[in-house]
């Protein structure tokens, strides 16, 4: 049995000191394992804690994106809902805008074809060339928007003659005897300032002045009474007064102010526009004196630019640094003759050595510079154009008044002041409408129907004038004395037409636009403008023949249909919306056929005639050129 016996490994007999030490070792290690289990299931449950947290803020941020979501879909819902409550105009406005933007994006991006050459934020020049450029609100210089304005109602005048104690008793007296009782508004505001500002001009230069005031409303006086009471006191003959107007009638009519109101005084006053010889001009205006060399004889000098310049080249002796007034009337016509260049040797003869207007000693050794007095109807108020007289710190006074509705004036602003004109209030402004075949007909009837005298018709050149003069008497007859007036007349001629129409001994007297300015002529009943008037410029001095110094006076314009637009499109610049047509039926021309039928064969007849020998000389006829001669004896 012992065979079968398995002998396994005794110990020896266990020894039990270390038995102990084994229990303690394996109760150490079962307390280590159940204390590394007890952190296993700490860490287990602190990760599944982590776990948990993660997948609730995973969990809270799926459901604030939620929110987001909803509440995202809950605005457009609303925005819809809104937009459906939206008033139909806004929508309107809205989508006009937005095609309106869209549409002007196109154009632009139609205009400018995308340049492969651009670099983004480079501009390459030249690029932009074609562009369409913001325009650039013109400012208008202070002296300019802040004039003094003058009224244009010459039915209340306020200012009585005998109450203005700054004119001289001497000069009152004499515009009461010229039948000058009450001053117009433009003479009330400029002479006053005038005087005022002379009083102390040795060591204040006074200032330039721009007047610009309706046609017949009294400018002439303006200067022409405080200048005669400001060179009354001089004794020693210089001259210190030029007045420059752009025609010979005007400048003729002007001296005859001066001369009427210098009565009684020591002042010279000379008159130049080339109707005397060139010599007897310079004997008028220097003398030569053994002991002094030359000598001026006169005080106040009127002249047209263009004889002004031959005096200033050709006359010796003829001295001009003593001016103080340099008055420029119908200024905007003067300015825009370059004749000679007048401006250039005017200025060359005042400031020889150049102009000073600095008050230091030097210029106060000299004499001041002269004030600039700018007179017009139509007075440019462009400072560009005004800049070329290089006004010293000037003075507006005006009539341009922009009016609100409720008739206050209002600032000025650059598009609606420059250009703008006023006319005199009793002015009555009508159209006619006609054919051209028609138009010398249609006006006999219009004459004949309004029973006109005293009436100045203008055409747009001398031919037709002669010709419109010529049908005229065939048509009337002797019914009406019809004269015609150009500046192809002499002088005497023409000063004989304007005495005669004056006095009321022509009833049509036909003129060109040399005519149109400044003429100052008596109860001019009606203006016609035959042929229509190309600018606003010369219809307003045409229609200002007549309504003037406050009396009525009517203009009317002829014109073809396709001339009513223009024509209504001139006057709005002048804010005049609402002038009337005044209608003449072409059927009641018809009993007047065979009259007119006749008058147009006589005047062919007559035109033929003249063609071969009156109407060449009158072409040809040129106006009286005197020899000039250097120097006075
Ligand atoms: N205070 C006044 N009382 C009455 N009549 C006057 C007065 N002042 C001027 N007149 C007359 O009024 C008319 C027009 O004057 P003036 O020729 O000076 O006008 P104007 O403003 O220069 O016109 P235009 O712009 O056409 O040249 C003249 O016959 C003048 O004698």
């Amino acid at each position: 049995m012992e065979l079968f016996v398995v002998n396994r490994h005794i110990d020896k007999e266990p020894d039990h000191e270390n038995q102990d030490q084994e229990k303690a070792k394996l109760d150490q290690t079962l307390k280590k394992i159940e204390r590394n289990k007890k952190l296993r299931n700490k860490q287990k449950e602190k990760e599944q804690k982590i776990k948990d947290a993660i997948q609730k803020t995973t969990k809270s941020r799926q459901i604030k994106r939620e929110i987001k979501k909803r509440e995202a879909q809950l605005v457009s819902a609303t925005e819809k809902v809104d937009k459906e409550f939206l008033d139909e105009e806004d929508s309107k406005i809205k989508i006009e805008e937005t095609t309106a933007t869209t549409e002007a994006k196109i154009k632009k991006s139609k205009k400018r074809p995308a340049n492969p050459n651009d670099i983004e934020g480079f501009t390459i020049l030249g690029v932009d060339n074609f562009n369409k450029k913001n325009k650039v609100k013109r400012v208008l210089p202070r002296w300019l928007t802040n004039p003094t304005i003058i009224s244009v109602n010459l039915q209340k005048l306020e200012n009585k003659v005998s109450d203005i104690k700054a004119l001289d008793q001497q000069l009152r007296q004499l515009l009461i005897a010229n039948g000058v009782t009450s001053f117009f508004p433009v003479q009330a505001e400029v002479i006053p300032w005038l005087l005022e500002s002379n009083k102390h001009s040795d060591i204040i230069f006074p200032r330039d002045i721009c007047v610009s005031a309706p046609t017949g409303s009294g400018k002439t006086l303006a200067f022409v009474l405080p200048v005669i009471q400001m060179l009354k006191k001089y004794t020693v003959k210089k001259i210190r007064c030029l007045v420059i107007l752009p025609t010979q009638d005007l400048a003729r009519q002007v001296f005859g102010a001066f001369k009427t109101y210098s009565e009684g005084t020591s002042i010279d006053i000379c008159l130049i526009t080339g109707q005397n010889s060139f010599e007897v001009e310079q004997k008028q205006i220097v003398t030569k004196n053994e002991a002094f060399g030359f000598l001026t004889k006169i005080d106040i000098l009127i002249c047209t630019a263009g004889r002004l310049v031959d005096h200033l080249k050709l006359t010796e002796g003829f001295d001009l640094q003593f001016l103080e007034f340099l008055i420029i009337d119908e200024a905007d016509r003067v300015l825009e003759s370059v004749q000679n260049d007048w401006l250039y040797h005017l200025e060359k003869h005042i400031y020889p050595e150049g102009p000073s207007r600095i008050l230091n000693q030097f210029t106060l050794q000299k004499q001041r510079p002269p004030q600039k007095l700018l007179f017009s109807a139509t007075l440019s108020q462009d400072p560009e154009k005004l800049q070329q007289l290089s006004l010293f710190q000037p003075k507006l006074f005006t009539s341009i008044v922009e009016s609100s509705e409720d008739n206050q004036p209002q600032d000025f602003n650059t598009d609606t002041f420059i250009g703008k004109y006023t006319t005199p209030k009793e002015l009555i402004e009508k159209y006619i409408e006609t054919s051209v075949d028609l138009k010398p007909l249609m006006l006999y009837k219009f004459v004949k129907l309004e029973k006109l005298k005293k009436t100045l018709i203008f055409t747009h050149s001398v031919e037709s004038a002669h010709r419109l003069a010529i049908l005229l008497k065939s048509l009337f007859k002797n019914e009406l004395s019809i004269q015609e007036i150009s500046s192809h007349l002499q002088q005497k001629s023409r000063t004989e037409l304007i005495r005669k129409f004056s006095e009321g001994n022509i009833d049509l007297l036909i003129s060109t636009d040399a005519l149109a300015r400044g003429i100052d002529l008596p109860n001019v009943q009606c203006v016609i403008s035959y042929s229509a008037p190309k600018f606003l410029k010369s219809y307003i001095h045409r229609a200002g023949r007549t309504a003037r110094a406050g009396e009525q006076g009517l203009a009317v314009t002829f014109l073809h249909s396709s001339q009513v637009p223009k024509f209504k499109g001139l006057l709005k610049q002048a804010e005049k919306n609402n002038v009337e047509e005044i209608k003449i039926s072409e059927e009641d021309l018809e009993p007047l056929g065979k009259q007119y039928k006749e008058s147009l064969a006589q005047l062919r007849e007559i035109v033929e005639q003249e063609d071969k020998v009156d109407l060449k000389k009158i072409k040809s006829a040129k106006r009286f050129k005197p020899k000039f001669k250097k120097t006075t004896s």
